[in-house]
């Protein structure tokens, strides 16, 4: 394709350079379990609160192939388990194009500690594949076919800070007042499916009104399971605990804390264990990747 063409028909996307779009983390601010369906999936309530920092996902028309080519392999993610090749391979079906892509990742969040790194990845290859490769499915549609990849793809797909029951899919979207969070995540990896299928796993919390949301009368009912099993992040919760308000999300490892400013946020995760990875973030309503797409001009159907 020519290039004046190509940048008329795709901005800000073309074949010359590569466009970074975001795909932000999440941190459950309370997950209480409310039962189990018959599949074996759990049903929740939570309110997903969307992060200002995550990993970066790059996109390079190439007008040579008509092909998906991932560049960038996540160490211990083999090509065809990727969640973004997943995601790609979950649209072909639908494009009206053939335009070929080259994909690039650059990871930044820890993978598979809770705060849905791999769900974000995902959903960021459904709404600009959706778009380049002019698909038109609408944030539902898109939804739906991420709900098939992970419950967490379905939040990061619709980009609002929610409410959420079901497994995860059934979302409201919550207005939160702007906090900072100190995200924090041990050296230790925790099994979300072994969680879910523990015994000791409780999972009869009565169902609250999105209304009667507030962090002080909400728990993570994962939470004692997994510093029960997993001492790493229970020293973690009680050494962070002495600082901010702090709780485990998902299904951890990683757990947060809570502040009203960069800077004493800052100021902890100057401090925190060695042998600890973290970051500080600000808590958005918006998803950062829908602001990219408002940003641009880049409508996706409601
Ligand atoms: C715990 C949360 O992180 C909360 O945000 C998510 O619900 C987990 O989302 P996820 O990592 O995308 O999870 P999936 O990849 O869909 O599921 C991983 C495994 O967790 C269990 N699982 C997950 C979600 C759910 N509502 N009930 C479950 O029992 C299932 O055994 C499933 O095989
Ligand atoms: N692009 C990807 N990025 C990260 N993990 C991926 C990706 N593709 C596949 N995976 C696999 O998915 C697993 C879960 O990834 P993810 O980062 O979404 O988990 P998480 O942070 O625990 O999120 P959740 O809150 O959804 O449980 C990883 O351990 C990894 O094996």
């Amino acid at each position: 394709m020519p290039p004046m063409i190509e940048a008329l028909v795709n901005p800000p996307f073309n074949s010359r350079e590569i466009t970074w779009l975001p795909s932000p983390a999440k941190i459950n601010l309370f997950l209480h379990i409310c039962g189990r369906l018959p599949s074996g999936y759990h049903q929740l309530q939570s309110v997903f609160q969307l992060l200002d920092y995550g990993d970066k996902i790059g996109f390079r028309l190439n007008p040579n192939s008509e092909r998906v080519k991932l560049y960038d392999n996540i160490d211990g993610v083999s090509e065809k388990d990727n969640l973004i090749s997943k995601a790609a391979k979950a649209l072909l079906a639908h494009r009206q194009n053939h335009q070929g892509i080259d994909i690039f990742v650059q990871k930044s969040l820890p993978m598979g500690g809770g705060i849905g790194g791999g769900s974000s990845n995902a959903a960021t290859v459904l709404l600009t594949l959706n778009y380049l490769w002019q698909c038109d499915l609408s944030l539902q549609e898109l939804a739906h076919i991420g709900l098939e990849l992970g419950a967490d793809v379905p939040v990061f797909v619709h980009g609002r800070s929610a409410f959420a029951e079901g497994v995860g899919e059934r979302l409201a979207a919550i207005e939160l007042e702007p906090q900072y969070y100190l995200v924090a995540t041990p050296n230790v990896h925790v099994s979300t499916a072994d969680i879910f299928a523990h015994k000791d796993l409780p999972r009869d919390s009565a169902p609250i009104s999105a209304q009667q949301y507030s962090f002080a009368t909400t728990r993570n009912d994962c939470e004692l399971l997994v510093t029960t099993l997993h001492s790493q992040v229970a020293n973690l919760l009680q050494w962070l605990i002495h600082y901010a308000p702090s709780r485990m999300t998902g299904t951890g490892a990683s757990v947060f804390a809570i502040f009203n400013s960069k800077e004493q946020a800052s100021k902890v995760l100057q401090q925190l264990p060695i042998d600890v990875k973290g970051f500080v973030a600000e808590g958005v309503n918006v998803s950062p990747l829908h602001q990219f797409f408002k940003e641009n001009g880049i409508k996706i159907k409601a």
